[in-house]
């Protein structure tokens, strides 16, 4: 068992992203195969490769006629078929109307587009295609509107990497290529245990009350990240009550997310709890501002605990720390790279080896918010990042690490 010591040294930011990086990896989730309805938003887990080549045959790019020669052509049918390839071939001096997207028969070299050609009864009683008169000159070159086949993709190609996230355009490309289902990551399961006896869910809060930021929050935040939350519960301020809580939690999803009573006063109880629990601590407060007492335990069971202070800008800002990370290597992603942007004014040293600050993105670079206090909101939820300051603070015109601003 390690318990956590009391005022052990906090963890380096870097380094704690890195643990829960590492610690998300140790407990990677399956994989799944799912139909290209149900993917939207999963993480890709094997690369996606066509199935067909793409287009998989020659098509035309336009309606009008299939042409084999030079003009004038005799038509061979008067309806187009839109596309088989059991089409006769055509002869020299013939022409087949084609919609677009279809299949030209076998010997056709251009496609001459309807607004280009006229039909008339030719002498020998069958109909004859000519160019237009307003045709540009040489109209059909050869080659003319026909899209070669597996232009876009080969047979057998790559098109998607492993550990994509799959948007609605992905979902359109893998159905381009053939395919029907997609192997996915299983969404890692995260519950929330919300704690603070002051919390309250409606109304004006009273001086000593606070309405809850989490379940507003935490639920789409954990589900951008990857994870699929079932339950949220309301813990009461007491020991026995957040360890009934957190054991609960930790039975039914891979990562619990606690929000508040990481301190150390009569009221707050994660610590004890994780304590009573066996839990292995990982990472036991971090040197950042704000975010100081975030926690970050593995129980005995296997599920992973990530503690996040009460304070509504330093739980969200943690998200970022531990479970971003987390989450990023539960689904077998990379951890997760940091952004750059120039800061467009001075920022005093923050007094801490590292502080998170939400910025907006100005003409001439960030700007650091003023609302940057712990238990405020107003900074992040207008934020275009969050940026890295250092202890020392930063020059204008210096570039400066950054997050993305969930938000
Ligand atoms: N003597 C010390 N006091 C404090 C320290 C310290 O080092 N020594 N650290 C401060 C820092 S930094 C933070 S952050 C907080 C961490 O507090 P806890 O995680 O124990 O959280 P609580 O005490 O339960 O609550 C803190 C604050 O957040 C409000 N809160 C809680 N839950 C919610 C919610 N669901 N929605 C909105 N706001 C919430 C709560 O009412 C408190 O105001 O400790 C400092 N103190
Ligand atoms: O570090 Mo606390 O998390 O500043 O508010």
């Amino acid at each position: 068992m390690t318990a956590p010591a009391v005022n052990s040294p906090p963890t380096d930011w870097f380094e704690a992203r890195r643990r829960a990086h590492r610690a998300g990896e140790a407990a990677r989730t399956p994989t799944e195969r799912v139909p290209l309805e149900s993917a939207l938003g999963r993480v890709l887990a094997q690369p996606l490769i066509a199935l067909c080549d793409v287009p998989h045959a020659v098509t035309s790019a336009m309606d009008g006629w299939a042409v084999a020669g030079r003009g004038p052509w005799r038509l061979r049918e008067l309806r187009a078929v839109r596309g088989s390839t059991e089409t006769p071939a055509l002869r020299h001096g013939e022409a087949s109307p084609i919609l677009t997207g279809g299949v030209p028969p076998a010997g056709a070299d251009a496609v001459l587009r309807s607004e280009l050609g006229v039909l008339s009864l030719g002498a020998d009683g069958r109909t004859k295609l000519d160019t237009a008169p307003h045709a540009p000159a040489g109209e059909p070159a050869p080659g003319r509107h026909l899209r070669p086949a597996a232009t876009e993709a080969a047979r057998g190609e790559t098109v998607l990497p492993a550990g994509c996230t799959l948007g609605p355009l992905h979902l359109a490309l893998a159905a381009a290529c053939g395919l029907d289902t997609v192997d996915v990551v299983v969404r890692p399961t995260a519950a929330l245990v919300r704690t603070g006896d002051e919390v309250v869910d409606s109304g004006i809060p009273r001086p000593g009350q606070v309405r809850d930021s989490f379940t507003l929050t935490l639920p789409p935040l954990l589900a951008a990240l990857g994870a699929r939350v079932g339950n949220n519960e309301k813990a009461p301020d007491d020991l026995a009550a957040t360890l009934a809580a957190l054991r609960a939690a930790a039975g039914r999803a891979s990562l619990v997310v606690t929000t508040g009573g990481t301190g150390r006063s009569g009221a707050d109880h994660v610590r004890a709890a994780l304590t009573a629990l066996r839990a292995e601590v990982l990472v036991d407060g971090v040197a950042v501002r704000p975010g100081a007492p975030t926690l970050l335990a593995r129980l005995p069971g296997g599920a992973l605990v990530v503690a996040l202070p009460g304070n509504p800008l330093a739980a969200l800002l943690s998200l970022h720390t531990l479970a971003h990370p987390l989450l990023a290597g539960m689904q077998g992603l990379p951890l997760p790279t940091l952004g750059r942007v120039t800061v467009a004014e001075p920022i005093a040293p923050p007094g801490a080896p590292l502080s998170l600050r939400p910025y907006r993105l100005g003409p001439l670079g960030a700007l650091p918010t003023a609302w940057h206090g712990s238990a405020m909101l107003r900074g992040l939820a207008e934020a275009d990042g969050v940026l890295l300051v250092p202890a020392d603070g930063a020059a204008s015109g210096t570039q400066l690490d950054t997050l993305p601003a969930f938000r």
